[in-house]
């Protein structure tokens, strides 16, 4: 049997009417070509399950992109104008669930806005505009054109020689894409950061003495996801963690 992989997608308004929760079916066919999972929308708000049915519930998590921005309350500050939309119900779901799988060593792997929760579940700070702050470089989308021009391979990303994303991507230097606004201002205690683009913009990440996959990338590896040499290695190593832990196999708490 495949390992059931939740992914924590977004909720939308349909004909302006119908409220839904959804997640891309690029992170659906990326679960299922490169991971070798089965997808499973999980609805990303606390009030359909506890924590631990979720979790019992899947082998492991993907943690999608989306649009809103985590809660500034989140990490101790106060909402602005340039903080834009939230959602606070996913937040109330992922933050709590990102801690929870990182203790118990159940895999996840975070993606863009999945990427910031962790950041934050983890006690950094966020910087609502990145390209505002001095050095820094725009990391947003082209706001029109094709899904081929905004899911572009945009900069490079600079791994840690010998770290965990170096190790499963086969290389110290990654070509990304780049759709993000946000960006992690001050890392927490325990967030490693192993990816770096060239405006020193923090792109990888790991939980420092997580005992299981706990891996978020602020870059959009769901696109082409079976195909691209950086996206399959990440999804195959995920898949394999998934597939591990519906096998029953624990990973041995970090000393
Ligand atoms: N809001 C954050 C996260 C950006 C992000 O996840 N982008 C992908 C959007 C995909 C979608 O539109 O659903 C930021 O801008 O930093």
């Amino acid at each position: 049997m495949r390992p059931v992989i939740g992914i924590i997608g977004n909720s939308y308004l349909i004909n302006d009417e119908y409220t839904v929760h959804a997640a891309g079916t690029l992170n659906c066919e990326a679960v299922r070509d490169a991971a070798r999972g089965v997808p499973l929308i999980v609805p990303a708000a606390p009030c359909y399950g506890t924590l631990d049915e979720v979790m019992v519930a899947c082998d492991g998590f993907l943690f999608t992109g989306g649009r809103p921005n985590v809660h500034p309350e989140e990490y101790g500050e106060a909402a602005t104008e340039a903080h834009g939309a939230f959602d606070r119900d996913r937040d109330r779901l992922a933050l709590p669930l990102i801690r929870a799988l990182a203790r118990t060593g159940q895999p996840f792997l975070a993606i863009c806005r999945g990427f910031q929760e962790m950041a934050v579940a983890f006690g950094s700070t966020l910087h609502p505009e990145i390209r505002d702050l001095p050095g820094r470089d725009n990391h947003r989308m082209p706001p029109d054109g094709t899904l081929e021009e905004k899911f572009a391979l945009r900069h490079d990303v600079a791994l840690t020689p010998g770290g965990t994303f170096a190790r499963l991507l086969g290389g110290e230097v990654v070509r990304t894409n780049s759709l993000h606004g946000q960006g992690i201002d001050r890392p927490g205690p325990r967030v490693v950061v192993e990816g770096r683009a060239p405006d020193g913009t923090a792109e990888a990440i790991r939980i420092d003495r997580a005992p299981g996959f706990a891996l978020g990338v602020q870059w959009h590896p769901e696109w082409r996801a079976a195909a691209d040499p950086v996206s399959a290695p990440l999804f195959t190593a995920f898949g394999a963690a998934c597939r591990a832990w519906r096998a029953g196999e624990r990973p041995a708490a970090a000393a």
